[in-house]
């Protein structure tokens, strides 16, 4: 039935379900899960679960579970036994390592074992890509169409979405209009829309680069702070406006401004990282504690904007072999890394710094 929203349409109603903190399920075939976001769960929500039996697990990444000393017998996850008296603040404190140095756990935590954990490494991937602390609240259910129909909750199925939640989405372009910069007159915004619901991204093209030769690109993650603010963190906003400049002066190039804030972890969580910072955590471990990996970012949506404007070789403006690797692995040519080393402050030094030491960041 066309009318009926198809399961890349499912998934972007679990995502913003998540993000209000209603229950989502997923269903798989060793049963179902019950599926609520740690971050936005609420006390009412966590009692009606309680109520039902369980009981009830909190499911984080390897790398949060690190951080609090529980196992993680399924690799890179771990389900910690929600106990009995544990309210809102125990897994909120699970979730979110904001106060871990001032209230260190009250542990030990046991973790389950045994069982399929495919549902709940689902439902982490979900929570992540709807931008969220990666860690929920699951409890299995026995009857799970009656239940979810009875609530009216989005009902996912965990086989078919699982393979979709690791593809980058299909792309659209939506509009391109000229767009006349101080950098140069000859600017154009071209709009593009992912088909999963997620947020739009951008192409700003300078002059009229030809397509059969190496252009001069540059892939710009989103920094609310650096691009806007002119925050002292990091370089973003010296990077930005450089890149743009050289393109100016060039008179041809495209920038590509993908909105993958927070290197893909969204705003907030980011200033949960900063905030990690002021507590003596870099960069890097800051992701770590929060349950991310260093970057989640995904350089495919780069390469096919690129590709559906027509480029297949660039010029790369980027101190990051990553972004270089991504682009060759997923069809475009490098044909020369063009350094970007503008901005650095008394502020970011330990930060790029960082970046050079563990991320490989070429100085
Ligand atoms: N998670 C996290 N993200 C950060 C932090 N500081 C900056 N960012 C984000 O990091 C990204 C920086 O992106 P880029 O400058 O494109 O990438 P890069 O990997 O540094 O590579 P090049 O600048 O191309 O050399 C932006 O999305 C920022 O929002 C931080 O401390 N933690
Ligand atoms: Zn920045």
């Amino acid at each position: 039935m066309s009318l009926a929203p198809d399961l890349t349409e499912i998934l972007a109603r679990a995502r913003s379900d998540l993000r209000m903190g209603v229950p989502v399920v997923l269903t798989g075939p060793e049963g179902a899960l019950l599926v609520l976001a740690a971050e936005t769960l609420e006390a009412r929500r966590l009692a009606d679960i309680k109520a039902l039996g369980g009981p009830p697990v909190v499911v984080i990444s390897a790398r949060r579970a690190e951080t609090l000393k529980a196992r993680p017998y399924d690799g890179d996850l771990a389900r910690i036994i929600l106990p009995t008296d544990a309210d809102l603040q125990w897994v909120l404190g699970v979730a979110d390592p904001a106060d871990d140095l001032r209230t260190p756990m009250k542990g030990p935590l046991v973790s389950e074992r045994g069982g399929s954990a495919d549902l709940h490494r689902l439902a982490l991937k979900l929570a992540k890509s709807a931008r969220l602390l990666p860690a929920v609240l699951v409890l299995p259910l026995k009857n799970a169409p009656a239940f979810s129909q009875e609530r009216r909750l989005t009902v996912v199925d965990g086989v078919a979405a699982a393979p979709l939640l690791e593809l980058a989405s299909p792309l659209n372009p939506v509009v391109s209009a000229r767009l006349p910069l101080e950098v140069s007159e000859a600017g154009k915004l071209h709009i593009f829309r992912p088909e999963d619901g997620g947020e739009e991204h951008y192409a700003i093209e300078i002059g009229q680069p030809p397509r059969d030769a190496p252009v001069l690109a540059r892939l710009h993650s989103a920094c609310f702070t650096g691009d806007l603010m002119g925050s002292l963190k990091c370089d973003c906003g010296p990077q930005l406006r450089g890149a743009l400049a050289q393109m100016g002066e060039e008179g041809a190039g495209v920038l590509l401004y993908l909105n993958q804030e927070g290197r893909g972890i969204g705003l907030a969580n980011k200033m949960r990282a900063y905030s990690l910072q002021d507590q003596g955590f870099d960069t890097v471990e800051a992701n770590h504690r929060l349950g991310f990996e260093d970057d989640e970012r995904d350089f495919r949506i780069g390469a096919d904007i690129l590709k559906r404007m027509g480029f297949s070789a660039v010029r790369l403006l980027t101190n990051n072999p990553a972004k270089i690797a991504m682009m060759q692995q997923n069809g475009i040519e490098v044909a020369e890394r063009v350094p970007l080393k503008v901005g650095e402050t008394a502020h970011n030094r330990a930060y790029l710094a960082t970046k050079a030491k563990k991320s490989g960041h070429l100085l």
